[in-house]
């Protein structure tokens, strides 16, 4: 097992990673405070891994909530059945809740507790390989709205992350490359290196080995430490992890919630961020080609849905959280492993960059 830090002062909390953790109760014991425990969970990952959770919790007072599996329920109504299963069992502010899933699950609940009295505790245990690479650090927590994606939500920090390797094994394909996409984006802005070492990877990668993998989930891990350290609550270079985020939501939300993966719809908009960035001369047409093929070779897709047009993207664009003034917020890249948030790029060629992607 390996351990990382969050290092935020009073807030500060371990990342464990490694092989085999699920079922080793002294990795939760010493972060649940009061007797009341609440896990919150999927019907896919309750089938397979809650009764091994529910094992490392002995002498407890422990309930859980089974939501329905997908990210069209990352919503108001299944936060709603969280707060209501916590005030049935009759919860008070020292409870604690586990996050038992992906990203999906880790938001909604992280939001639950951030909310439910207040302010409880909770424990990230991700399952996905995205959940354990990106949504599980950091403490962005939220539901989507009609509206926008993750628009309703709160900055809220775990007391600890768990993230068992062993359990990317039950994981689908097209959920492990869609994980791929945010590990592939820590290259992109912020370690040419790391980038380098994907590139060489994937095969290994897709095959899940091992001693590569966990590489690559550490490293990512403390790629985005060091970013939220930096930037809880994203006042400044915590925008750059939003690399192709704002194209991204903008096709998740277009194609409605669930459509297009969270991870799908990166890689596509990471491909369109880094276009723009060469159509304004800071990436050359080499490193477009080579950002493609890495995203490609993780199983990726390089273009957004054929149905979204120039209009939508702009109209969806317009709603992401980053834009503060008139001019649209964008993360590009200066340079391959270097990320930087702009408010200079002029309309007329974001439109003919997105145009490109559009156009049939
Ligand atoms: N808070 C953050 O910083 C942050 C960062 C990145 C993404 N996100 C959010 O995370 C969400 C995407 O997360 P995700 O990609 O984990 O999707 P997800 O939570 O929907 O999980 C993907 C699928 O895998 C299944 N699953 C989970 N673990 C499994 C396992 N071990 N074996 C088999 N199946 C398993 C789930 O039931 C689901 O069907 C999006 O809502 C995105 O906005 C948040
Ligand atoms: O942790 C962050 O900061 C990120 O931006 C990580 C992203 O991968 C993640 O998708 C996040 O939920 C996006 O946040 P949002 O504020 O753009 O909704
Ligand atoms: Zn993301």
């Amino acid at each position: 097992m390996q351990t990382l830090t969050v290092d935020l002062a009073e807030r500060s909390y371990p990342i464990h990673v490694g092989p085999g953790l699920l079922g080793r109760k002294e990795l939760l014991a010493p972060y649940i405070t009061g007797s009341q425990v609440m896990i919150v969970t999927n019907d896919t990952v309750a089938d397979l891994y809650l009764d091994v959770v529910r094992s490392m919790l002995p002498d407890l007072d422990v309930a859980e909530v089974v939501l329905p599996d997908g990210e069209q329920f990352k919503t108001l109504e299944c936060l709603e059945t969280i707060w209501d299963a916590l005030l049935t069992a009759g919860f008070n502010r020292r409870c604690t809740l586990i996050a038992l899933g992906g990203g999906v699950i880790g938001d909604m609940t992280g939001f639950a507790a951030a909310s439910y009295q207040r302010g409880v505790d909770f424990i990230q245990i991700p399952t996905t390989l995205l959940s354990q690479v990106d949504s599980s650090v950091g403490g962005k927590t939220g539901i989507n709205h009609p509206r926008g994606k993750n628009m309703i939500g709160a900055f809220w920090q775990p007391r600890v992350v768990l993230a068992d390797t062993s359990v990317l094994a039950t994981l689908s394909d097209r959920e492990f490359s869609a994980g791929m996409a945010e590990v592939i984006k820590y290259g992109l802005i912020h370690d040419s290196d790391f980038l380098d070492f994907l590139e060489g990877s994937m095969p290994a990668l897709l095959a899940r080995e091992s001693v590569a993998l966990t590489h690559a989930i550490v490293r990512s891990c403390e790629i985005k430490a060091d970013i939220v350290n930096q930037d809880e609550t994203e006042q400044g270079i915590r925008a750059i992890l939003n690399l192709g985020h704002t194209f991204g939501h903008a096709i998740e939300n277009a194609m409605g919630y669930g459509t297009w993966l969270h991870g799908e719809a990166v890689s596509a908009g990471m491909n369109m961020a880094v276009t723009l960035s060469r159509n304004l001369d800071w990436l050359t047409d080499a490193d477009v080609e080579r950002t493609g093929r890495i995203l490609q070779a993780a199983g990726l897709p390089l273009r957004p849905p054929s149905g979204v047009s120039t209009a939508r993207f702009l109209e969806l664009m317009r709603l992401d959280k980053k834009n503060v003034n008139a001019r649209m917020r964008l993360v590009l890249l200066s340079r391959p492993g270097q990320a930087c948030v702009t408010e200079e790029v002029p309309e007329s060629l974001l439109t003919r960059t997105i145009d490109d992607f559009t156009a049939c």
